[in-house]
């Protein structure tokens, strides 16, 4: 991306010093959404001396040299809280794994000094984001280097649990030979589902068909045709659970995947299916796969990540016989580990340059007066992208995105990036684990093979305003709300500012006008009296507040879209009845 999206740092040069730095870099909320009023611009204070790198967890030698070569360099592993707390003062940089909590107070304690925190690897759940664009902090990860390890892993434990391996050793070592009782189950021909077709589940999926598997997998957000290259069929979540023999799990823990793994899904498993996990211990209700263990729906399960990590002692997953477990060991071999050593070093060392970095997390940087402008329509821009997602049942992927921006400004006159990014954002977010922001947003589309095509529609009227409306269409995909989709055949929905709030104004073919604020009801029904009321009595009979509603028909008495925002997020129950009326053909309910 180009630099100049970023105020130039300033380098005074010096022969005898490090360059100095500066950087301002505005701030805007809704990308950080952590920026308190009076606070939306940071900048990184002129360094004189050498910078100070504090590494809390084990890195790979040839990250530590290229950080030496730049830093002062300090190696402290195993630091308490209140350890971290205090060194953190002295420290203008902070490289950590997923053992190290840093939390609000530790960028509270850094008095201003810490400006950049380097996550060696993927998952930055154990970085206080929101603390850190507070405190002017850019934090940075090495999102790539560790999906071969991790692949690796998930392949590693799905062998040595089909063969008892861990459970025939520690028998072997107390002196016991029970030939009989660890007789395992071959892999060849086995239906492996790889749940999260990403980095790490497609590599998975790789090696296991070189094990003579076969391999289905589910992930609605991955290209058909990118399964189909290595001969994996993309199939439905039900369907990907009651057929296989093994479940290998590789998608983030997001809200949609929490507990995804639980009582019902497990009660839809062959019974004797193997489960292994080596994304984040969240996406498994684990006392639910107690019981399915007891039950003998499952097998065994073999599993990398935990909930609370470390476990608790008496953690009756980790103790139960048939379950195979390993202290989050998936990124760690040598290898990995020297790659992911030199992405974050480099990425710390360039950021405390002053560079961008393509992996930061947490680094908005627009113009103040075009971030004022376009700040209304940023809020826009990413909701759409959020519905549009989410209105996304399965097809070919979510792999082809067009943005229409209509305005009567020229085209010159108006800056898009910070836009297109947004919709990115709400495209990316709800189904990742990773962070979009102006930096990273087109690196991350681009990773994914999103490809977005931005048109402009020039209006007649006055330039005044920056924007009319925006349109995001997802084109090959089929939708859980088939009226989303357009004539043409793309999911497709569009926004515009009015009063200063963001407003829904499309659906598919149909128009609405609903304020894009909390959640969202989509109903499809026969045009005829009374609707309005039957849907807001059921909402108002559960306590939920509905905050704006609007119908857009074809004509009077055919059919209509019924566009209600809630501020409550509505029971399942509550949702059944709304579908149970007879007038309503097909509804949705979508988190904005
Ligand atoms: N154990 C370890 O040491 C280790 C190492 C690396 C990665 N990880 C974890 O593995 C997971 C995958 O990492 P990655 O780098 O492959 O991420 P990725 O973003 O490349 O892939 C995740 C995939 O999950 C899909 N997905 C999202 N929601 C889904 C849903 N509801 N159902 C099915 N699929 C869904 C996404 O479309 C995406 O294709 C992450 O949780 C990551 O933190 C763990
Ligand atoms: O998120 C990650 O990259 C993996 O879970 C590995 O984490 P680790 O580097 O702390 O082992």
């Amino acid at each position: 991306m180009a630099a100049h999206l970023l105020s130039a740092p300033s380098l005074k040069s010096n022969p005898t010093k490090t360059p100095s730095l500066s950087w301002r870099l505005p701030l805007p909320a809704s990308l950080t959404s952590v920026a308190p009023r009076g606070r939306r611009s940071f900048v990184v204070m002129a360094m004189d001396a050498k910078p100070t790198v504090l590494v809390a967890e084990k890195l790979g030698a040839a990250g530590l040299d290229l950080l030496k070569n730049f830093a002062n360099v300090d190696c402290s592993y195993n630091l308490t809280q209140e350890e971290l707390c205090t060194k953190i003062s002295l420290c203008d940089a902070l490289i950590v794994r997923s053992g190290t909590k840093v939390s609000r107070e530790v960028f509270e304690s850094s008095g201003g000094r810490l400006k950049v925190v380097g996550r060696a690897g993927v998952g930055i759940d154990n970085v206080d984001l929101s603390a850190a664009t507070e405190h002017g902090c850019l934090v940075v990860n090495a999102p790539t280097a560790n999906t071969v390890a991790a692949a690796e892993h998930g392949i590693a434990l799905i062998t040595a649990m089909a063969r008892n391996v861990a459970q025939a050793d520690a028998s072997v070592k107390a002196g016991k030979w029970q030939r009989n009782k660890y007789v395992g189950v071959s892999l060849v021909g086995k239906t492996l589902a790889v749940m999260g077709f990403g980095k790490v589940g497609s590599e998975v999926a790789r090696r296991a068909k070189g094990l003579g598997m076969h391999v289905i997998a589910h992930d609605p957000y991955a290209p058909a045709d990118r399964a189909h290259a290595i001969g994996v069929d993309l199939v439905s979540f039900e369907e990907a659970i009651s057929t296989a023999d093994f479940i290998s799990l590789h998608m983030p823990l997001t809200p949609a995947t929490s507990k995804i793994l639980n009582d019902e899904s497990f009660a839809k498993m062959k019974k004797g299916v193997r489960i292994v996990n080596v994304a984040r211990g969240g996406v498994i209700d684990e006392d639910a796969l107690v019981r399915a263990l007891d039950a003998g729906i499952v097998a065994q399960a073999a599993l990398d990540v935990f909930t609370e990590e470390p476990p608790a002692k008496d953690n009756k997953l980790v103790l139960h016989e048939n379950v195979t477990a390993t202290p989050h060991l998936g990124a760690s071999t040598t290898e990995a580990q020297e790659g992911v050593a030199i992405e974050i070093a480099e990425a710390v060392v360039g950021a405390l340059k002053g560079e961008l970095a393509a992996t930061a997390v947490n680094a908005p940087m627009v113009p103040a007066e075009v971030l004022s402008e376009l700040a209304p329509f940023v809020v826009v821009a990413e909701k759409l992208g959020r519905l549009a997602v989410q209105l996304v049942a399965g097809g070919s992927g979510v792999k082809s995105v067009k943005v229409t921006y209509a305005s009567a400004r020229a085209p010159d006159d108006l800056d898009t990036r910070l836009l297109r990014a947004m919709i990115i954002k709400g495209l990316i977010e709800p189904i990742s684990s990773a962070f979009v922001n102006l930096v990273n947003a087109d690196f991350t589309a681009k990773q994914r093979g999103l490809r977005i095509a931005e048109e402009r529609i020039l209006l007649d009227g006055s330039p005044e305003n920056p924007l009319e409306y925006i349109q995001v269409q997802i084109a090959n995909v089929e939708s859980k709300f088939a009226s989303a989709i357009s004539e043409t055949g793309e999911v497709k929905v569009e926004g515009r500012v009015k009063d200063g709030k963001p407003h829904l104004t499309r659906v598919g073919s149909f128009n609405v006008d609903v304020s894009l604020e909390g959640s969202l009801i989509l109903c499809r029904q026969v045009d005829q009296p009374g609707m309005i009321g039957k849907v807001g009595s059921i909402l108002g009979s559960e306590n939920v507040n509905v905050s704006f509603m609007s119908v857009g028909r074809i004509a009077p008495r055919k059919h209509a879209v019924m566009a209600i925002g809630v501020d409550e997020e509505p029971k399942k129950e509550t949702l059944k009845k709304i579908g149970d009326i007879p007038a309503v053909e097909e509804f949705v309910f979508l988190k904005l």
